[in-house]
C-alpha cells in the first residue's frame, strides 16, 4: 500500500523533500543490491548462452504492472523497469542497440546504452548477423519483413501515434535454433518461424500487443 502525503502547505516543502531524500536512499541501496543479484545471474550463463530473456522480461515487467497502484503512471512504471533491465543486460555482458528510424522508442526501452542509427531496417538487420546478442529496434513501418530476416523478433510495442515496433535480437538472442521470432501473448512467449512471416496481416495474426504502449510526441 502507498502511504498518502498528506495536503502539503508551503511551509511542507522542506519536509517533504527530506521524505523523498529518505525514499531516494532506500530505493538506491534497492537498485544496487538488483544490480548486483543481476551480475551474478550473468556469471551463471555460459559465454555461448544468450544474456537477453525476453520471456522473463516480459514476466518482470508484466508483474509489476499487475500490483501497480498509485499517482506513477503506468507508461513511468514500465520506462523505469525497462531501463533497469536494459541496465542489468549490459552489466552481464556489453551490447549494442541498432536502430532505424526509431530512435525514441529504442531509448525508452533500453535508457542510456550504446545505440547505433542506421539508414535502413536492412542495414540494422545486416548489423545483426554476428550473432553477439545485439538488438535491433525497428519499426513495422519500414516493412523489414518484406526480405530475408536471420534473425529473432522478441516482442512488438505499439506507439501511441499507432507506430509499431518490433524488437530483434542477433542469433544468440533466442533459445531456440534457427530464426525463430518471439510473440507475447497473455504474457507468456510464443514462437513463430521468423521466415514465415511474409506480409504485415501475417505479423500482426502471429504477434499478440505488449501490455503496454510507448508515448511519443504528438
Ligand atoms: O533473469 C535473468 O536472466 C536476468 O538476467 C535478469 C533480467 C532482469 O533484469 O530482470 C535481465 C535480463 C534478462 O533479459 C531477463 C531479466
Amino acid at each position: 500500500m502507498v502511504s498518502p502525503v498528506p495536503s502539503p502547505s508551503p511551509d511542507d516543502l522542506f519536509a517533504l523533500r527530506e521524505r523523498l531524500d529518505v525514499v531516494d536512499r532506500d530505493l538506491h541501496r534497492l537498485l544496487r543490491e538488483r544490480f548486483a543479484i543481476a551480475e551474478t545471474i550473468g556469471m551463471t550463463k555460459g559465454p555461448d548462452e544468450p544474456i537477453i530473456r525476453p520471456d522473463r522480461e516480459v514476466e518482470v515487467v508484466a508483474n509489476r504492472l499487475r500490483l501497480h497502484e498509485g499517482a506513477m503512471p503506468r507508461d513511468t512504471l514500465v520506462h523505469i523497469w525497462r531501463v533497469l533491465i536494459g541496465g542489468a543486460c549490459a552489466v552481464q555482458r556489453p551490447y549494442t542497440i541498432h536502430v532505424s528510424g526509431t530512435l525514441e522508442a529504442a531509448r525508452y526501452l533500453y535508457g542510456p546504452v550504446t545505440i547505433v542509427r542506421w539508414p535502413t531496417a536492412s542495414e540494422a538487420l545486416g548489423a545483426l548477423a554476428d550473432g553477439s546478442g545485439d538488438v535491433a529496434v525497428l519499426s513495422d513501418a519500414e516493412r523489414w519483413w518484406d526480405e530475408p530476416v536471420s534473425a529473432h523478433a522478441f516482442a512488438r510495442f505499439e506507439l501511441t501515434d499507432g507506430t509499431r515496433i518490433t524488437l530483434l535480437g542477433g542469433s544468440g538472442v533466442g533459445t531456440s535454433n534457427g530464426p525463430r521470432a518471439l510473440a507475447v501473448r497473455n504474457d507468456r512467449l510464443h514462437e513463430c518461424d521468423v521466415a514465415d512471416l511474409s506480409d504485415e496481416d501475417d505479423i500482426l495474426g502471429r504477434f499478440a500487443p505488449s501490455p503496454f504502449t510507448i508515448p511519443v510526441a504528438q
